[in-house]
Order: structure tokens, then sequence, then C-alpha cells
């Protein structure tokens, strides 16, 4: 039983949990047993539509056949070397294919560790040492992420975090999502090596950038010779194969990956330009290591993902899924906004618009949080918290798992 299972990992782990959204769930988190395509089996013998995917790796769904044969094959051959492997090359290529801008790359083993690392080589690139981020963006744990952070960070009122020293929090400045004035201003007084950004916010619920509001970040960067990260832990290869820069017609100069790249299992990977890349250990002097970086189950699983989406127009399809969701939640009578960028959505109540951190946090919570719970008893699991992301995945494009979601909804709509 799930109330057992709590009951003993309040003891064991910190609030409970080993990563604090799965927290969120109430009264208090269901424990999983499985998962197999559109759906997740608890502990609790209950099985509910997953919405929430990982947040976000599992783009199939859950147990992919092919992903888990691929799987089951590298298994087989052993599965770390500490010694490179051919999967390596097959998945650096895949992804240099489909993001011409990734010349080349380092597989690590997060999205934590890719941003973490992409901001050293920006600076160890620029030779500066401030950076850039925006209100409510997530870009993973490290130090030079948690300041005015969103997802769980924002979840549970730590945006900043404490522990991080002063002199860090100094390099690092924070601008309001979408105000291109401020990122103008701030880059013209400071000496900044890198502004860093997720194209779409997913991680305050999701918010979709301006018109204009990523070209204006690229011609302010390039006139100030700063570097532009485009945080794609969330929508490489989410919103198109070639990820937002497909997406918007914008060119980063480094990108972080991570999620749907390792088709579930950790992963997390940084690339860009050949000339900033080269400046890595060990061809360069900016340090990066790592035990388990491009270990051969993350390299299989994510390859194998890969190909699936290639050969299956996974994109539109679980976009298609996304619309009809949306429209269904678009007939809530309690007042709401919906942003949506193709497979991704948040709802917020109470509020005309969203389209910064701000604006995000005037939402409100109390209002989804009962929803979601509703939706949980009527058989959908959305997540958890205010500020993720829905996310599709192939395995709920399926006439029967939309028109039980609708329902679901229909069932889960009288919000008070
Ligand atoms: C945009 C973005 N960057 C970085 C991260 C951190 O990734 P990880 O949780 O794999 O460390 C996340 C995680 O959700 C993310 O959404
Ligand atoms: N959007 C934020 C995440 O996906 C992080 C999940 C976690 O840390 O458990």
């Amino acid at each position: 039983m799930s109330s057992e299972l709590w009951k003993e990992a309040l003891r064991y782990f910190p609030g409970g949990v080993n990563s604090p959204v799965r927290a969120a769930v109430k009264p208090y988190p269901f424990y999983v047993s499985y998962g197999k395509g559109a759906y997740i089996y608890t502990e609790d013998g209950n099985s509910l539509i997953d919405y929430v995917l990982g947040y976000g790796p599992l783009i199939l769904g859950h147990a992919n056949e092919y992903v888990k044969e691929k799987v089951i094959e590298q298994i087989e051959k052993g599965w770390l070397f500490g010694i490179p492997s051919r999967v390596e090359i097959e998945l650096a290529k895949k992804i240099s294919l489909h993001m011409p801008s990734i010349e080349k790359i380092r597989f690590v083993n997060s999205g934590t560790e890719a941003t973490m690392n992409a901001i050293r080589l920006a600076r160890g690139y620029t030779k500066r040492d401030k950076i850039l981020k925006f209100n409510g963006n997530y870009h993973g744990a490290h130090d030079y992420a948690l300041v005015d952070a969103g997802s769980a960070a924002s979840e549970f009122g730590v945006p900043n975090s404490e522990g991080i020293p002063e002199e860090v929090l100094k390099t690092v400045i924070v601008c309001e999502y979408n105000d291109l004035q401020c990122v103008e201003k701030k880059l013209k007084n400071e000496d900044v090596a890198a502004v860093i950004v997720e194209p779409v916010m997913g991680n305050m619920g999701v918010i979709p950038p301006e018109k204009d509001f990523l070209k204006g970040l690229r011609e302010i960067t390039s006139t100030y010779n700063t570097l532009l990260i485009f945080d794609e832990v969330i929508t490489g290869f989410r919103l198109s194969m070639g990820g937002a820069q497909e997406y918007f017609g914008v060119t980063a100069d480094l990108t972080t990956l991570g999620k749907i790249i390792g088709g579930g299992f950790p992963i997390g990977a940084f690339g860009g330009k050949r000339e900033i890349m080269d400046m890595l250990t060990p061809s360069g002097k900016v340090f990066n290591a790592g035990t388990f970086n491009a270990n051969p189950i993350s390299m299989s699983a994510g390859l194998a993902t890969l190909e699936v989406m290639e050969r299956e127009n996974v994109i539109e399809k679980t976009t298609y899924v996304a619309e009809k969701v949306t429209e269904e939640l678009e007939r809530i009578k309690y007042p709401h906004v919906i942003n949506r960028v193709k497979n991704m959505f948040q709802i917020f109540f109470g509020v005309e618009k969203v389209s910064n951190a701000t604006e995000a946090r005037r939402a409100k919570k109390e209002v989804y949080l009962q929803f979601q719970i509703n939706l949980m008893k009527n058989g959908v699991y959305f997540p958890p918290s205010q500020f993720e992301s829905v996310f599709t995945s192939l395995a709920h494009y399926d006439d029967n798992i939309i028109s039980d979601t609708i329902l679901a909804i229909k069932k889960s709509s009288e919000l008070s």
C-alpha cells in the first residue's frame, strides 16, 4: 500500500522523497508498481493515464517495446566500460543531423550537469564571469541555476536556494522572461559570458516566448559577443526534431539537452560550435569528466527513441493528442488560461494571461491542485505542481485514451 510505503519513506528520505516535486502529490505520493504505454499502475491497484511521463523523457510512453529490445541487447553486451563504444557515435551523429548547430557534443548524465558545464564552457571561452538567466527558468539543481528558479524550487518556495555563496550569486543576473529591454541594458553595462534561456518555458507551467523574443536574444547577444545557450532539455526532440531552434528558426551557440535523448535513462548533453566545444578537456582547458558519461545503456535507449521518432511522426501525433486534451480543458467554466506549444501545455486558473514567471505565480495554485486531485480520482495523472508541464506521448495517440481523458476532465471540472 502506498500509505505504508510513504510512512517508511519519511523515515529514510528528507521530506520522504529523492526529488522534491514527487512530494507534491496529495495527500501523499502514490507508489508506482509498473508502467506500460500511456498508463502507470500503482501499488494500490489503480491505473492512471500518465501525462507527466517521467517529467518529459518518455515521449514514446512507458516501456516502449523497441527501446526495451535495444536496451536488453546492450545489457547482454555489458553496461559500463569507461571505454568508448560505437553507440555514442551513432547517437551523436543523429543529434547533430537533426540539430546542425551541434557540431560537437559531450554526453553527461543529467540536465543539471549539461547546463553547469555549458555555463563553465561559456565562461572559459569568453573569459567573462557573469551569466544572465530568466526569472522562473529552471536549468537544474546546481549553484548557478538556483536563482529565481522555476519548477520544484518555486513550488516549494525556494526559488533562491540557501547554501549558495554570495560570490556565486553576484555572477548571476536575472531578467523577466520576454523582456528584451532588460537583457539589452544588462549586456550593455556588464561583461556577460552567456545568456541561458528555456526557449519555451516548461518549468513555470508552460510559457511560450513572445514573437521575436528569441530572435531578439540572438541579435543582442551577438552584438555584445555574449554566447547564447538554449536550454533544450525539455524542448529538444519535443517541439520538432531540430528542437526549439528549428521550430523558431533561431540558432544558439551552445545547446543543452537531456530527457528525450536518453529514452528514459539518465542523460544530459551539451553541444555547439566546434570552436567552442574544442575548449573542453582533453582538447582544451575547460574541465569536464564523468564515470557514467556516454554510458551505453542511456546511449542505446536514446538512439532507439530517436529512431522511432524518425519513423513514426511522433511530434505530430503527440501534438494531436495535446490539441484534443486542451480543447476539452478550454470548456472548463472556472476562468483560466491555457498555454500550449505543440505537445506541451499547462492550465492556469484565475488569471487572464501568463507570459512570465511573475504572472504564473499569480495563478490560483490551489484551484490547479484541486483539479489535479479530481483528475487522479478519475484515472488521469497531471503534474502535481502548477509549475510543471503536461506532456503527451506516442502511446496516448489512441482514440480510447483520448476519450477517457476527455471524460475524466468533464468529471473533474467542478472547481471552487
Ligand atoms: C529546461 C531544463 N533544464 C535542466 C533541467 C535539469 O535536468 P535534470 O533534472 O536531468 O538534472 C530540467 C529538468 O527538468 C529542465 O527542465
Ligand atoms: N521540470 C523539472 C523536472 O522535470 C525535474 C523533475 C525532478 O527533479 O524530479
